[in-house]
């Protein structure tokens, strides 16, 4: 069975980490005024992501998607340009209005990733980014229109090039948004019964 393309920045190999990587600019596709996003950085939590949302180039079934703070992401150029995707989503994805490439997408409700963007390191102009550690919602990519006979295929590639595939997030981070929901639950009942003490 003929190997299965996930991404070119997957496919053709890995680039390395750069421990000396601090930070870079994204650029979207056009030709002409294209969008400049600067991040101030390295990026955190990179991942192939296989849902429907996420900015994929053209043929790509994953998405290659990272975290960076959003006080450390700043727009430097076109940024007219830029429209958000889905206004009710958690994570407000800007995208160019031209090339529709994502450029930016803060997460801004109350949730354990407020605070953070996701942006895709693969549009940096400079190598170095941190390399992704493993792939997220792959089932997901069935339904982007992926024949459900070729997940074992694609669960093995996944693994041959060492991205643990998951169904979700990873569990380090399915762990950290438990985590929250928790504290930020016995959060919520400590004000709940404090303002009914105080009634
Ligand atoms: N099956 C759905 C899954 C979409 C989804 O939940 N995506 C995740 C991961 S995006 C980056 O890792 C998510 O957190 N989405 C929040 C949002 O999109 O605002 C599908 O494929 O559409
Ligand atoms: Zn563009
Ligand atoms: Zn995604």
């Amino acid at each position: 069975m003929a190997t299965p393309m996930l991404h070119p920045a997957l496919d053709n190999g890995i680039a390395p980490t750069s421990e000396s990587f601090t930070g870079g600019v994204l650029v979207c596709n056009c030709t002409d005024s294209p969008v400049r996003v600067r991040i101030e950085g390295q990026v955190a939590h990179n991942h192939a992501c296989g849902c429907t949302k996420c900015w994929k180039p053209e043929g790509a079934i994953f998405s290659i998607v990272a975290v960076a703070p959003v006080d450390k992401v700043q727009v430097l150029e076109n940024g007219d340009k830029l429209e958000v995707v889905d206004p009710s989503a958690l994570i407000q994805r800007h995208r160019c209005n031209a090339c529709g490439v994502h450029m930016h997408g803060p997460v801004e409700r109350d949730h354990p990733f407020k605070g953070l963007s996701f942006v895709h390191p693969e549009r940096f102009e400079g190598q170095g980014w941190a390399q992704p550690g493993f792939a997220a919602f792959v089932s997901s990519v069935i339904e982007a229109g992926v024949d459900p006979n070729e997940m074992d295929g694609i669960r093995s590639r996944l693994r041959e090039i060492g991205l643990e595939p998951y169904d979700a997030l990873s569990p380090a981070l399915m762990d950290y948004i438990a985590t929250w929901t928790v504290q930020h639950r016995s959060e919520s009942s400590a004000k709940a019964a404090a303002e009914t003490a105080n009634a």
